[in-house]
C-alpha cells in the first residue's frame, strides 16, 4: 500500500542503462526495515516498483519515459 509518508531520504548509489530502462539502485535504512518486492515507494515524486534488495540499498527500474528520465537526470 503507497501511504504517501517520508520515511527518510535516499541516496542515488548508481543509475545504470539496462535494455530500454535505467536501473537505480538507492542507499537507503529506514525503509530496507519492511521492504518487499514489488513495493511502491515514490523517488523524487515517481512511484517506483521494488525490483530488488539488498542489507543497505534497493533497486527500481526506470521505464523509457522522456519524462522519467529527464527527471532522474537532471
Ligand atoms: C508502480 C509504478 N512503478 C513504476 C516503475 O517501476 N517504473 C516506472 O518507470 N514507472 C512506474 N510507475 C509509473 C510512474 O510512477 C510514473 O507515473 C510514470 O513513469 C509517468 O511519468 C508506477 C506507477
Amino acid at each position: 500500500m503507497f501511504t504517501g509518508i517520508i520515511e527518510e531520504l535516499g541516496a542515488i548509489q548508481r543509475i545504470e542503462p539496462h535494455g530500454n530502462t535505467l536501473v537505480l539502485n538507492i542507499k537507503a535504512k529506514k525503509v530496507l526495515e519492511d521492504i518487499t518486492l514489488g513495493d511502491s515507494i515514490s523517488v523524487n515524486g515517481v512511484c517506483l516498483t521494488v525490483t530488488n534488495f539488498n542489507h543497505d540499498s534497493f533497486y527500481l527500474d526506470i521505464m523509457p519515459k522522456p519524462f522519467t528520465a529527464l527527471h532522474f537526470l537532471s
